[in-house]
C-alpha cells in the first residue's frame, strides 16, 4: 500500500513537473498562424531584445526583415507590427470597428484613468471624442479663437528678438499657451506662469509612472500581479499620479469657474462645457470634466513642441530650406507684414516644411497601440484577440520604397501634397498619405487641426522674421548641429542645442515690435 502511494505521488509529481517544463517552454513561444518574428526564448518570448532607447530603430530593422507584418511576443501577450500604407489602411481605417481599443495595461488604466486618449473605445470615449473633435474643428478654431493664435505668435517673434538663447522656453510657452486659450480661455504669459508650467508638471508625473520599463508587465506575465504592492512601488507611483494630474487639472477648471463668476466669460472649450452650452452625450463629474479638459491639454503642449524645436534644428542645418522658404515669404508677404493663416494657400512651401519634421522626426516614433476586440485574420495570419496592434509612424516614414532617401531632411518632396495633413488622412486614396505622424484610423489625433495651425503659424512667421543660424565658437566658426540627439522616451524631444536667430532686417525688426505692442495690449485680456 505503503509503496503504491509513493509510485502514485511520484507518478503526479512527474507529470506535473513535465507539465511545468511544458508550460515554461511554449511561454512566451510564438503561435505559428501569427505573423512572422524574432525567434522567440522560453518565458520571455522576445522581451530580452526590447531593451534600450532606439526601439523605433529595431522595430524599423524587423520590418526590413519580416515585411509588412510581423509580431513580437512578450510572455504571454502578442504586439502586431503594421508597416506599409495597404496593412495600415486595410486594418486601421477599414476595419476600425475591431481596432480601435486601447492597449491593455493596469498600469496605464490607473495611470490615466480618466484620460479618454488611453481609455477603450466605450460610451465615455465616444463622448469625450465627440466634443473634443466638435470644439477642435476648423470652424471653431478660424473664427475667434484664431485673432488670438496670431498674437501669440507675435510674442513669441518678440520674445525670441530679445532673449533668442531661451528659444526652448519661449516655444514651450507659446505652444502651451496657444493650447491653454483654446481650452481653458486663459494664456500663459511668461514661461513660469501657471498655464505654462502645470500642463509640463502633469507629464513629469505621467512619465514617471508610466514609462514602459519602469513597472511590472502585468499583461504579459500574469504572474508578477501577485507581487504585493509594499514590494513593487510602480503601482504607488500610478495612483500618486493618478492623484496629483487630478489636482493638476481641477485647480485649472476652478480657475475657469472663478473667472466666470466674476462675470468674465470667454470663447474656450471649458467655457462652453461649465455654461452647459456644449453638453456631453455621458453626464460628466467634476473630477472627469477636469481630467477631459486636462487630456487635451497634455495632447497638445508637449507634442507641438517637440515638432517646432524639431523644425527649428533641421532648418539651422539646412539653410537652402530657408532660402527657398524667405523667397515665398517675401513675395507674398514682403517685409512689412507677418504671414497669417490666410496666406495657407500661397505659402505652400512652409506646409511642406512642417510635414517634413513631422516625417523625419515623429514625436510619437512607435505611435500609441490599439487593441483588436476579436480574433482576425490578415494576409494569412492571425491577428489574436487582445493582441496590441502598433504602427510606428518611424518606420512608415523612413522606408525608403516610401519615402526616398528616408535619412535626408527635404521638404521638397512634400511638393505634391499641398493640402493640411487631414485631407490626407481622411482620403480612401491611402497610397497618397503624406505621412502617418498623427496616427491613423478612428484614434487618430483629435487635436490635429490646432496642430496643423500651431505649427505652421509658427514656423511662417519664424522664417519671416529671421534667418535661423548655428551658433558660432569664439573663432567665428559654425558649431555643428546633431538632428540625431533627442531625449527618448514615449515622446521624443530635441536635446538642448544652440542656435542663433537673426533679424532678416531692419524693417523686420521693426514689424516684429509693433506686432508685438498691438497684440500686447490685445493679449492682456486673456490673463
Ligand atoms: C504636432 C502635434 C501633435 C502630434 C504629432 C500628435 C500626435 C498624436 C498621435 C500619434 C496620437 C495617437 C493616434 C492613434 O492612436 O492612432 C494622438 C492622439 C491624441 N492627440 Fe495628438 N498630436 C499632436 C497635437 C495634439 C493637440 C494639439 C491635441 C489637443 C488639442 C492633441 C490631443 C490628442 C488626444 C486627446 C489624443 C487621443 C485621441 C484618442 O485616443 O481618441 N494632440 N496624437
Amino acid at each position: 500500500m505503503g509503496q503504491a502511494l509513493d509510485y502514485a505521488v511520484g507518478l503526479t509529481l512527474l507529470l506535473f513537473s513535465g507539465y511545468v517544463v511544458h508550460f515554461l517552454y511554449n511561454f512566451g513561444s510564438r503561435d505559428k498562424r501569427l505573423p512572422p518574428g524574432p525567434p522567440t526564448i522560453p518565458v520571455l518570448g522576445n522581451a530580452h531584445l526590447l531593451v534600450g532607447s532606439d526601439l523605433e530603430k529595431k522595430f524599423k530593422k524587423w520590418a526590413e526583415e519580416y515585411g509588412n507584418i510581423f509580431s513580437v511576443k512578450v510572455g504571454a501577450g502578442t504586439l502586431i507590427f503594421l508597416n506599409d500604407k495597404r496593412t495600415t489602411h486595410d486594418l486601421l481605417d477599414k476595419r476600425s470597428a475591431i481596432y480601435t481599443d486601447r492597449a491593455k495595461d493596469q498600469q496605464i488604466s490607473t495611470t490615466f484613468a480618466e484620460n479618454f486618449a488611453l481609455m477603450d473605445a466605450n460610451s465615455t470615449w465616444r463622448a469625450h471624442r465627440k466634443i473634443a473633435a466638435h470644439f477642435l474643428a476648423p470652424k471653431n478654431l478660424d473664427a475667434s479663437i484664431m485673432v488670438i493664435q496670431e498674437a501669440e505668435t507675435s510674442q513669441l517673434m518678440f520674445d525670441l528678438l530679445k532673449t533668442p538663447e531661451d528659444f526652448f522656453g519661449h516655444v514651450k510657452r507659446v505652444t502651451s499657451s496657444v493650447a491653454s486659450i483654446v481650452i481653458f480661455g486663459f494664456r500663459a504669459p511668461t514661461v513660469d506662469s501657471w498655464w505654462a508650467t502645470c500642463v509640463y508638471e502633469a507629464i513629469d508625473q505621467i512619465n514617471l509612472a508610466s514609462t514602459p520599463g519602469t513597472y511590472l508587465p502585468i499583461e504579459e506575465f500574469p504572474i508578477l500581479k501577485y507581487i504585493p504592492s509594499f514590494l513593487a512601488p510602480s503601482k504607488a507611483r500610478a495612483t500618486t499620479c493618478f492623484d496629483t494630474v487630478t489636482a493638476i487639472w481641477s485647480e485649472a477648471r476652478a480657475r475657469v469657474v472663478a473667472r466666470r463668476q466674476k462675470g468674465d466669460h470667454r470663447e474656450s472649450l471649458a467655457d462652453r462645457i461649465i455654461a452647459g452650452e456644449l453638453k456631453s452625450d455621458q453626464e460628466m463629474s467634476v473630477p472627469q470634466e477636469s481630467n477631459f479638459l486636462g487630456t487635451l491639454h497634455q495632447g497638445a503642449a508637449d507634442t507641438t513642441s517637440s515638432m517646432i524645436l524639431t523644425s527649428i534644428l533641421h532648418l539651422a542645418k539646412h539653410q537652402w530650406v530657408q532660402a527657398k522658404a524667405q523667397i515665398e515669404l517675401d513675395r507674398v508677404c514682403g517685409d512689412s507684414r507677418m504671414p497669417t493663416w490666410q496666406d495657407f494657400k500661397d505659402l505652400p512651401y512652409i506646409n511642406c516644411i512642417v510635414k517634413e519634421a513631422l516625417r523625419v522626426k515623429p514625436v510619437l516614433p512607435a505611435g500609441l497601440p490599439v487593441r483588436v476586440s476579436r480574433d482576425d485574420y490578415f494576409d494569412g495570419y492571425l491577428i489574436p484577440k487582445d493582441a496590441a496592434i502598433f504602427n510606428p509612424p518611424y518606420t512608415l516614414h523612413h522606408d525608403a520604397k516610401l519615402y526616398p532617401d528616408p535619412l535626408t531632411y527635404n521638404p521638397d518632396r512634400y511638393l505634391n501634397h499641398p493640402l493640411l495633413a487631414t485631407s490626407y488622412a481622411g482620403s480612401p486614396d491611402y497610397e497618397n498619405r503624406d505621412h502617418y505622424a498623427y496616427g491613423a484610423g478612428r484614434r487618430i489625433c483629435v487635436g490635429i487641426h490646432l496642430a496643423e495651425r500651431t505649427q505652421w503659424r509658427i514656423i511662417a512667421r519664424l522664417l519671416w522674421a529671421f534667418d535661423i543660424k548655428p551658433m558660432v565658437d569664439e573663432k567665428g566658426k559654425e558649431e555643428e548641429l546633431d538632428t540625431d540627439a533627442y531625449e527618448k522616451g514615449l515622446l521624443i524631444v530635441p536635446k538642448k542645442f544652440k542656435v542663433r536667430f537673426i533679424p532678416r532686417s531692419e524693417k523686420h525688426l521693426e514689424v516684429i515690435q509693433r506686432e508685438f505692442e498691438t497684440a500686447e495690449a490685445f493679449l492682456k485680456k486673456w490673463e
